[in-house]
């Protein structure tokens, strides 16, 4: 059984086709990513996949049962990290995630939990004293509390400093390693290109491309860029066999700063979202 399947997934707001038609499988243990721009219907989708937001047509289980219809049981193997901050209580960190342990059947350990997210200087500190940062691992520390079978991860790492999205990232992997499936939004690619398995790229309410970061969009048959500097001044050249031009190249004589680049996933990114001519 897949973790996630959807299919046909339809959400208008009024004339606004947020989500228009979308197909998607995620299987047990993967960590799957869901990247497109502002607006693509990214939120719209993980709502309803959480149980958040009503859909006006599709088919969609998650962990084998519908949301719309799902109940407490369900609910406590499902953790979700929302884009929106925790909310600014009296409560310390340590208080906060004992009070969300108590919701759960089978909770991790406080400490345990405190420790993964980085939050051991903290855990004695109020919420409301807390910086942007570090407030959202409290968000990711109550996400994976309760030891979810399925973690719903919304742009998690926003606003973490470099050395701090390098923790989570880790975190992201040892939750996948015990067998969590992870289905995280994000906008950096590189967040998606260092964790997930397989990825779709959303825009305009559809999926228009799915593969792994190394495949998707056709990377890994797309042309590289190879770019020298000679008597003639720089020069940049797009072809499918880099190999043989570099080997030209070097018969021609005196060149220098040769680099072969293979696009990025950011670029093959852009490419998708129509961002490049
Ligand atoms: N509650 C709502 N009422 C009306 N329109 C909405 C509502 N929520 C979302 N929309 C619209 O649906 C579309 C998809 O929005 P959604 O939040 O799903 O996008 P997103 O891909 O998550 O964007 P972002 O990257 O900015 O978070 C947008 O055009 C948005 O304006």
């Amino acid at each position: 059984m897949n973790a996630i399947e959807v299919r046909g997934l339809r959400k208008s707001y009024g004339a606004n086709h947020a989500v228009a038609g979308v197909d998607l499988a995620v299987g047990e243990g993967e960590v799957f990513a869901l990247l497109g721009p502002n607006g693509a219907g990214k939120t719209t989708t993980t709502e309803i996949l959480e149980g958040h937001r009503d859909r006006d047509g599709g088919e969609v289980a998650v962990l084998g049962v519908d949301p719309a219809t799902a109940g407490r049981r369900w609910r406590a193997d499902i953790g979700i990290v929302l884009q929106t901050a925790t909310d600014a209580a009296d409560l310390t960190v340590r208080e906060t995630i004992s009070q969300f342990a108590g919701y759960y059947p089978d909770p991790r350990g406080v400490d345990e939990v405190i420790d993964v997210c980085g939050l051991t200087a903290k855990a004695g500190a109020r919420i409301s004293s807390l910086s942007g940062g570090q407030r959202r691992r409290v968000d990711v520390a109550l996400g994976i509390i309760g030891r979810p079978r399925l973690l719903f991860l919304d742009e998690p790492t926003t606003g973490f400093d470099p050395e701090v999205r390098r923790q989570f990232w880790d975190l992201v992997r040892s939750l996948a390693e015990e067998g969590t499936t992870i289905l995280l939004t994000t906008h950096y690619l590189d967040e998606a290109e260092a964790l997930a398995d397989r990825l779709a790229v959303i825009a305009a309410g559809r999926i228009v491309a799915e593969g792994t970061p190394r495949t998707v969009g056709g990377r890994d048959r797309a042309p590289a860029t190879v770019s020298w500097v000679d008597a003639g001044g720089p020069h940049e050249l797009r072809t499918t066999d880099p190999v043989r031009a570099v080997t030209e190249l070097a018969a021609r004589g005196r060149i220098s700063q040769l680099q072969v680049r293979q696009p990025s996933l950011e670029d093959v990114y852009l490419d998708l979202i129509g961002a490049k001519a």
